[in-house]
């Protein structure tokens, strides 16, 4: 099977760890399957979609390594929709309504105090044509809702019409759809609600398999319906769970938080990103991937639990330090250029600092101790001023590598009464001003015989 798969946001705000779980199962199981990603944005909402928030879209995934096959807008393809409502109407499963909002409401407490589901009770497909046309004479405009193919007669019944699919994460998935009312397809000013679009889309862009959040489980019961009312034979659904702020909020696009953007601007990889987005809230262990691909291995969706999960950007700095401790200089050498580091001292620099980082930008602090000297102003007691004295007069000459470091405070141990912390830790702020960093055995062939002595207290 040609495996086709879709992310489907509106571009109405930056996307967050949620949104990027959503389009990072269907990347990896499209990678997995060597399948395409279709890129679609459910833009039919025009006044709160932009074309600027669909590019900060784009950017978001193409910076978490995924490139879409394809990129459509909703927004072009409203003919399509048409053809398909007056398929629907043709075929007498789509009819209009003229209920205002306060009308549904009585009708919905009425229904209550019967005891009744409060569902929508097609009150409007009794109308005649006569009552329709006086309704519009009124001035009243129709919506237009999908008649559900469940308890076709009189649905105070309580017999059950179940959808059922095999979910590719949860397994056997049942909606009912008696419980629920005939959805509201096309609103009274003729614009569509999300339910339409994406039916007809997964259907002429050949969407084989429809992976999204567990909010749609309910929407998936009313689109098989759908595809089947088009004649179309519905997609493979699979829903996973959502993710939750680390306080257990829901996340939304408008509120900003946990962005894709934002977790960027805070420096963070993005396979530090993209582990977490997908192995958190699943069975799999959550460890450092350093790609997509490796990811892609490791990715199974039935793996994902049933419940929200929280996701804890405090997570994301340990996945960060592992991500960077292992990263070859080639996969950041350009970046490193950003923060005016390199030279042919650069690589050397890179694997002496690298596991010594929360974030890569941390490199740059180490680069100006390393690079433009640091003159700490420590203030040694006396005999830590005499120790390094005698220390520093034991230098090795050049040349220096890995083993010079070992060399001198071998000598520097032999020579005077200290050892250990009393003898590391003098050196250690006397070179870098600091009380802990990288290996001074990596650090001390880059400063150089000549900086290290200028190091002296
Ligand atoms: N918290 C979440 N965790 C995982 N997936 C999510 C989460 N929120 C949304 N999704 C998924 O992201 C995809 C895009 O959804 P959508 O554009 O509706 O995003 P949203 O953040 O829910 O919306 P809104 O714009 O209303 O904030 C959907 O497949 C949806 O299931």
């Amino acid at each position: 099977m040609n495996v086709t798969v879709r992310f489907a946001p509106s571009p109405t705000g930056n996307i967050h760890i949620g949104n990027a779980r959503t389009a990072l199962f269907n990347w990896l199981f499209a990678r997995k399957s060597g399948g395409r990603f279709i890129q679609r944005f459910d833009d039919t909402d025009r006044e709160r979609s932009k074309q600027e928030y669909a590019d900060r879209i784009l950017y978001d995934l193409h910076w978490l390594g995924i490139f879409p096959d394809h990129v459509d807008y909703q927004s072009k393809r409203f003919a399509h929709y048409d053809a398909a409502v007056e398929k629907l109407k043709a075929a007498g499963l789509l009819y209009p309504c003229y209920e205002t909002p306060d009308e549904l409401e009585l009708k919905r407490k009425i229904r209550l105090s019967r005891k009744l589901p409060p569902v929508y009770g097609r009150e409007a497909l009794a109308l005649s044509a006569d009552e329709r046309a006086s309704l519009e004479a009124e001035g009243r405009k129709p919506h237009w809702r999908f008649l559900l193919p469940n308890h076709a007669g009189d649905p105070s019944e309580t017999q059950r019409t179940d959808i059922s699919w095999t979910d590719l994460v949860r397994g056997e998935e049942t909606v009912d759809l008696a419980s629920l009312s005939d959805p509201v397809l096309v609103r009274e000013d003729g614009s569509y609600l999300y339910t339409l679009p994406s039916v007809v889309d997964d259907i002429e862009m050949g969407v084989t398999h429809v992976i999204r959040g567990d909010d749609h489980i309910t929407n998936t019961g009313v689109q098989i319906a759908l595809f089947k009312a088009l004649a179309a034979e519905p997609p493979v659904f699979g829903h996973h769970n959502l993710l939750t702020s680390a306080t257990g909020e829901g996340l939304s696009k408008r509120s900003g938080a946990l962005s894709i953007a934002s977790l960027r601007d805070d420096g963070i990889e993005p396979m530090s990103v993209a582990s977490l987005a997908v192995l958190t809230g699943s069975s799999e262990a959550i460890t450092a991937v350093s790609s997509l691909e490796e990811l892609a291995q490791k990715f199974e969706p039935s793996a994902a639990s049933r419940s929200a999960a929280r996701f804890d950007p405090a997570d994301l700095v340990l996945l960060n330090r592992t991500i960077l401790q292992n990263m070859p200089f080639e996969k950041v050498r350009d970046r490193l250029v950003a923060f005016g580091i390199g030279g042919p001292q650069a690589e050397e620099f890179w694997l002496a600092v690298r596991g010594n980082l929360d974030r890569l930008a941390d490199a740059a602090v180490w680069w100006r101790v390393v690079s433009q000297g640091t003159r700490p102003g420590i203030d040694f007691s006396d005999a830590d001023r005499a120790f390094l004295d005698e220390a520093f007069d034991l230098l090795p000459e050049e040349p220096w590598n890995g083993e010079t470091w070992k060399a001198w405070t071998r000598a520097v141990k032999d020579k005077t009464d200290r050892k250990g912390k009393a003898l590391f830790r003098p050196l250690r702020l006397a070179l870098t001003g600091l009380e802990s960093g990288p290996e001074l055995s990596d650090l001390l062939p880059l400063l150089g015989r000549e900086e290290t002595l200028a190091r002296r207290p």
